[in-house]
């Protein structure tokens, strides 16, 4: 060795020696042994397969066989004839009546957007979304379940892998509405370790809802589930006015109007019989209540001393009330004699927060917040509408039970509103189209999610068919029920 050289080790060698599969090694006896378990074993792979496949594609694998029988029993000319005619009676459907032809069909467009888009990049879009997961050098990949289409949306069902949040979906959410081409993707836990995707592709709400008839006898309105638009799956968008306290927020011309007409619209009967008393404040001067004054048993039009002492004066007999019904009654009920009695206020923030008069503000914050913690049991009911939703503007947002999100602003304003969280749900009110006036998202205490709903709109016309209808003395004025007798349901404290 020379003077100063030093020994370098030879590099290793880097040959991958051949990893054969364990079993091989065994002997040829045991392989013989445990052949017919892995037969059985191999059986049961693919029959669980082919059950999934019939899972997932009824329709379709009932059609193949069919096909298969057919072409079997008449040779191809049949199967041809059979398809031609069914090709042409679907288009004839479709021209004819295309809605049914669309809302029959949906299992076909499920199972083919299935195969052709979910199925078809599951992987690919699991990977570049970073939803997948290794663990002992193994890959683990969300499981697609189930899938729907509506039509307007598509539901699909996932399987989290071991490790994951449904927070870890919402993050992604906008990307996979991108990836998998729809407007906008929400994430809504159906289980533990199941969430379900709404891919959404149109908006069913963008039609304008018209008021329904009036209804003509009391019995049809239940104070907890007040009909007063539709959401977006259809169903009937009720909200509970006896034993909630509602917060609706918009900006300008987001249909805060309609949401506070729709509710007196439905409500009327009772009104009109007396089992529902309505105070409103319009600090607009009236430029919403005063179109239809008939309603109100006490109005403000103004934010000054008189809304101020309206507030007071329900304050007060939301504690005489309750103070009555300690130890006869826990909750109001039309038998206990006393009417129901809902607070309107047009524009809350004039109330307790543009007030130029200190003191005439602390005054109104102090009664509303003793109406709105104090008077759901003894049949105190508020619903409040206002554009900014910051807690300087209402502190004690927190305090209303059904909160509903209209068009607002900013992104922010969203958790604001509905409650930390929710904008990440799915609930982006802010993203509401100025053009669908009306619409909103709306937040119940108690519930995880969410939904999305247009208001009925009541016209000028229906407001003067309201105020007559409200004022019509011939109705007939429900007698209390006796109040002492009363067996009403209504449990003792
Ligand atoms: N549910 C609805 N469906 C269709 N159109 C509606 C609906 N609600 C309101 N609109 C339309 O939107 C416009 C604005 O509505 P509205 O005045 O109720 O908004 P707002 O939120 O009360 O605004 P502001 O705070 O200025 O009073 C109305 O002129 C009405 O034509």
């Amino acid at each position: 060795m020379r003077a100063g050289s030093r020994w370098v080790d030879p590099a290793p060698l880097e040959v991958a020696r051949p990893r054969l599969p364990w079993w091989t090694m065994l002997p040829g006896k045991v392989k013989l042994v445990l052949l017919p378990v892995v037969l059985v074993g191999l059986l049961v792979w693919a029959l669980a397969h082919l059950a999934r496949l019939v899972w997932y594609y009824p329709v379709t694998v009932v059609l193949a066989l069919v096909a298969a029988v057919l072409y079997r029993a008449g040779g191809h000319w049949w199967l041809g004839g059979v398809a031609l005619a069914l090709a042409l009676g679907g288009f004839i459907w479709w021209w004819r009546d295309t809605d049914s032809f669309h809302r029959r069909i949906r299992w076909a467009r499920t199972e083919y957007r299935r195969t052709a888009l979910y199925a078809y990049q599951w992987r690919t879009v699991m990977r570049l979304a970073n939803l997948t997961g290794t663990a002992k050098g193994k890959e683990h990949l969300p499981k697609l379940k189930r899938t729907r289409s509506e039509g307007w949306r598509d539901l699909v069902r996932v399987r989290l892998i071991k490790g994951q949040a449904p927070e870890h979906w919402e993050a992604h959410a906008s990307g996979l509405a991108h990836s998998f081409r729809a407007n906008s993707c929400r994430v809504r836990v159906v289980k533990p370790g199941t969430v379900e995707l709404d891919f959404i592709h149109s908006d069913p709400l963008a039609a304008v809802l018209p008021v329904p008839e009036l209804a003509t006898d009391e019995s049809s309105v239940d104070l907890r589930k007040v009909t007063i638009g539709r959401t977006e799956t259809g169903k009937p968008w009720r909200l509970k006015l006896l034993g909630g306290q509602l917060l609706g927020v918009g900006v300008q011309g987001a249909g805060k109007g309609s949401l506070l007409w729709a509710v007196l619209w439905k409500i009327a009967p009772l009104i009109r019989s007396g089992l529902v008393k309505v105070y409103g404040i319009d600090p607009k001067g009236g430029m919403e209540l005063g179109q239809a004054p008939e309603l109100f048993d006490q109005v403000a039009y103004d934010n000054g001393e008189k809304a101020v002492a309206l507030l007071e004066s329900m304050a007060v007999e939301v504690r005489e009330r309750a103070a009555r019904f300690r130890g006869i009654r826990r909750f109001w009920t039309p038998a206990s004699g006393e009417p129901f009695v809902l607070l309107v206020v047009d524009e809350l923030a004039d109330v307790i927060a543009y007030q130029t008069d200190k003191r005439l503000k602390e005054r109104a914050q102090a009664a509303l917040q003793t109406i709105t913690s104090q008077g759901r049991a003894p049949g105190f009911g508020v619903l409040a509408l206002v554009q900014d939703p910051r807690k300087e503007i209402v502190p004690f947002r927190n305090l209303f039970t059904t909160r509903i999100a209209m068009r607002l602003d900013e992104a922010a304003q969203v958790d604001m509103v509905l409650g930390d969280g929710v904008r990440a749900r799915g609930a982006n009110a802010h993203e509401i189209p100025e053009s669908t006036p009306g619409v909103a998202w709306v937040k119940e205490d108690g519930r995880r999610h969410p939904v999305r709903a247009r208001a009925f709109y009541p016209t000028d016309t229906n407001l003067i068919e309201l105020r007559h209808y409200v004022s019509d003395t011939s109705a007939t004025v429900l007698p209390f029920p006796d109040n002492t007798s009363a067996t009403d349901g209504g449990s003792a404290a």
